[in-house]
Parts: structure tokens; C-alpha cells; sequence
């Protein structure tokens, strides 16, 4: 069982994360794809809109048989990439898991918390962003990591750890800040009349 983890605020869900998912599972041979929705990215000082609405709302949007939209950090009490991917592999180890991102979070990975430990515990896909390209290869990680490159996404998930691959995908530029600063998340968290459905 090969479980790709797509971590984020999801603050709130939308295409980006959908078309993301499901490229993951056709490109990389992925089983499932949990969303952890993140009690709050340690990163960012902005408080999120509530977990529960967050987790809501992702429901709506990720409607796929094998995408689980979970608060599996808040359950566990972790918020670092780092120690959620540890607990969740000792939890469950007869599972491979992947962690996924968007090239975006590649050029800041060198800032998380245990950083190399990720790359050594986990393959790790990163999924194209428009813009952000040439910065993600041209990051801390993608460089310390050079050699650690898989060229295909299939060879991903069975690939020995340190291993990740960079996948072009057709590009969709939705950003949960953008829908935040065209009012059309609440404040509250709550989605208003027109993001139903992303
Ligand atoms: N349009 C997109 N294309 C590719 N990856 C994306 C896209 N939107 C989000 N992602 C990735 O999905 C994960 C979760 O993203 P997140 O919930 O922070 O959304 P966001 O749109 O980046 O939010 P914000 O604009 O508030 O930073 C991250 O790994 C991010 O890189
Ligand atoms: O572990 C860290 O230090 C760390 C620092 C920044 C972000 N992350 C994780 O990166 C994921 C993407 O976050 P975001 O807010 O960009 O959607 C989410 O799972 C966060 O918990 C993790």
C-alpha cells in the first residue's frame, strides 16, 4: 500500500489542491492520497480559519474514492512535517507513504523543522506551480539533494529514500490567499455563495 500525504492549510480548498491530487494518483502509482490539513503551518503567523471548517469544506471540494481528507496532525498533536511522517510510520508500518507538495513549498523546504529527515524518510513528489519552476530547482533542497532525483514519477513510490521527483503538470494557478483576498472565503471559514464547488 502506497499512501501519498498532501499536507496544507487548505485555507481554503480548492482546484489547485484537486488537480494536484489526482495527478499524483495517476502519475505516481499512489494507492491513496491523505490531505493532512495542518492545525496551523508553523510558518505562517496568520491564524487559519477553524480546523473543523477547513476539513469541511475539503470534503466538498476532494470528492475522490481514494482521497481521505483528514486532521490527522491534530489528533496525532504533531504540526511538524517531520514528526507526523515518524508517527504515521510507526503507526502504520506496512505502509509506504510519499509526501506531496507544490513547487512552491520546495524552495522554502530548507526552513521546515528536520527538513533532511523527510527527504530521508520519504520519497517525496513535487507537483509543478505556475511561477514557481526555476525557483524550485534552483532551491537549498533540490540542491543538496541533487543526486536524489528520480527522472519518472512511476519510479517514485517504490524508490529507496532520499528520492523525489519533479512532475510537470498542466498548470492551474489557484491559490487559497488569492480566493482569501477576493472575500469569497468568510471569515469564519466559512465558504460564501459561489465557491460551493471549486
Ligand atoms: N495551484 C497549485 N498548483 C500546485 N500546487 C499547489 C497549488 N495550490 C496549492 N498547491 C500545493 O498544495 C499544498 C497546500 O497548499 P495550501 O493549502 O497552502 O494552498 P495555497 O493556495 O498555497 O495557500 P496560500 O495561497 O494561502 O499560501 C502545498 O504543497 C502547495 O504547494
Ligand atoms: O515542519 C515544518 O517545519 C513545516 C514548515 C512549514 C510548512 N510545513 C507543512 O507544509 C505543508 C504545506 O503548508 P501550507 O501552509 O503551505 O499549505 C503543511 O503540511 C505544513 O504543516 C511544515
Amino acid at each position: 500500500m502506497v499512501i501519498g500525504l498532501l499536507g496544507g492549510s487548505f485555507d481554503p480548498a480548492h482546484e489547485g489542491h484537486v488537480l494536484i491530487t489526482t495527478e499524483a494518483l495517476k502519475r505516481m502509482g499512489l494507492d491513496q492520497v491523505w490531505w493532512l490539513v495542518t492545525p496551523g503551518n508553523p510558518l505562517k503567523a496568520r491564524q487559519p480559519a477553524p480546523l473543523a471548517e477547513r476539513i469541511a469544506f475539503g470534503k466538498k471540494v476532494m470528492r475522490h474514492p481514494k482521497v481521505r481528507v483528514t486532521g490527522l496532525e491534530a489528533a496525532l498533536g504533531t504540526r511538524f512535517t517531520a514528526a507526523t511522517i515518524a508517527r504515521l510510520q510507526a503507526i502504520y508500518p506496512g505502509v509506504r507513504f510519499v509526501w506531496l507538495m507544490g513547487a512552491d513549498n520546495l524552495v522554502q523546504l530548507h526552513r521546515w523543522d528536520r527538513w533532511q529527515e523527510i527527504l530521508r524518510r520519504v520519497p517525496v513528489g513535487i507537483l509543478a506551480r505556475p511561477g514557481w519552476g526555476t525557483r524550485a530547482r534552483l532551491s537549498k533542497a533540490a540542491q543538496v539533494f541533487r543526486g536524489a532525483r528520480v527522472g519518472r514519477g512511476e519510479h517514485l513510490a517504490h524508490a529507496v529514500a532520499p528520492a523525489w521527483v519533479f512532475v510537470n503538470l498542466p498548470m492551474n494557478d489557484a491559490s487559497s490567499s488569492a480566493i482569501r483576498a477576493r472575500g469569497e472565503w468568510g471569515l469564519k471559514g466559512t465558504a460564501k455563495p459561489g465557491i460551493d464547488k471549486a
